[in-house]
């Protein structure tokens, strides 16, 4: 992969007896959200402490930028922003405060702290809210403080642990639009459970089941990962269902209004021409044709079952 900024090979760890993470390997491009799925307890929290340098490794190495985590992980760390699921706010801080200790901690330069800490307020909407106390910003405000303080170091990549749980369907909008665009210059990568946030943010999809990796891939490969084998079809005159199950290919016929049905079929494009082409010429009175694509919940159900199988 060209500008790699962050490599994973080999990455296995275990708790007491139980491996929670079993020879992973991937790679993540320099640019864009990519989204880390999983059920409970497959293994994400497990990946993400280990890549933002919180927890060490039974096995296996993680590059950021090229540096060597275990070997060198102060280096390393000056690459990597983190924004834990419960954000550890000083309620008593204002905005200002906090992000200039987080550039503290994060080893920003003295004389360039002031700095840092007006892009991040700048970049996250929150610099009219500098001299608020935190414990007075509303949900969607603190997540705003809880990415700011993850790129108040600049840093080329940024890992968010479910960014928007418990936020209004507005400020769900406001840190998804914040964070795609503080990926236009770094790689951001999203834990979270909602797949509609998937679909709405990342680019780029991994997918990990009891400790592996099962998906690793563009969302439209996800989105694509099961072959369609249903058309939903809108009939003003619709003939008796037997007539259409005659049409080759075709396997099984529903009704779903008077109207509407989904024809179970063999995956052929050209069965669905064969469709299209007998309800012209038996005059069905067609509307409507259209290949059923299954919902990235179906996509992420199947790769679930496919690793406990
Ligand atoms: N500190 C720990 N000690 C022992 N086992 C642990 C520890 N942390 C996690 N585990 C186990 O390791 C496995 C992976 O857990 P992990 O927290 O990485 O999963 P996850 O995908 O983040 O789950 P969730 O979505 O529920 O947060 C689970 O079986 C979990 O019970």
């Amino acid at each position: 992969m060209e500008n790699t900024i962050v490599k994973v090979e080999n990455l296995s760890h275990r708790y007491a007896s139980q491996w929670a993470v079993r020879d992973i390997n991937f790679e993540i491009d320099s640019q864009g959200v990519v989204g880390l799925l999983g059920s409970n307890g497959a293994g994400k929290s497990t990946t993400m402490n280990i890549i933002c340098g919180v927890l060490k490794q039974s096995k296996g190495e993680v590059f950021i930028n090229g540096i060597n985590l275990k070997d060198n992980p102060v280096e390393a760390k000056r690459n990597i922003g983190f924004m834990p699921q419960k954000l550890p706010l000083y309620p008593d801080f204002t905005v200002e405060e906090y992000l200039t200790y987080c550039a503290e901690l994060r080893m920003v330069e003295k004389t360039q702290i002031k700095k840092a800490v007006g892009t991040a307020l700048e970049r996250c909407g929150v610099a009219h809210f500098r001299e608020r106390l935190l414990r007075n910003l509303s949900g969607g405000y603190q997540q705003r403080v809880g990415i700011a303080q993850a790129i108040v170091h600049d840093p080329k990549f940024v890992v968010l642990d479910e960014p928007t749980n418990g936020l209004d369907p507005n400020q769900i909008l406001e840190v998804r639009n914040l964070i795609k665009q503080i990926a236009l210059d770094r790689a951001v990568l999203l834990s979270t459970h909602i797949l509609s946030e998937v679909q709405a943010t990342c680019r780029e999809i991994k997918m990990i089941e009891e400790g592996q990796m099962v998906f690793s891939g563009s969302l439209e490969m996800f989105d694509n990962y099961i072959e369609p084998d249903t058309l939903i079809i809108t009939l003003d005159t619709p003939p008796v269902t037997e007539a259409l199950l005659t049409v080759e290919g075709i396997r099984s016929v529903e009704q779903l209004s008077p109207y509407r049905f989904r024809l179970g079929y063999d995956g052929e494009k050209r069965t669905a021409q064969k469709v299209a082409a007998a309800a012209v010429s038996q005059d069905w009175g067609l509307m409507e044709l259209i290949v059923e694509k299954s919902s990235l919940e179906a996509v992420f159900a199947r790769l679930s079952k496919k690793n406990n199988k």
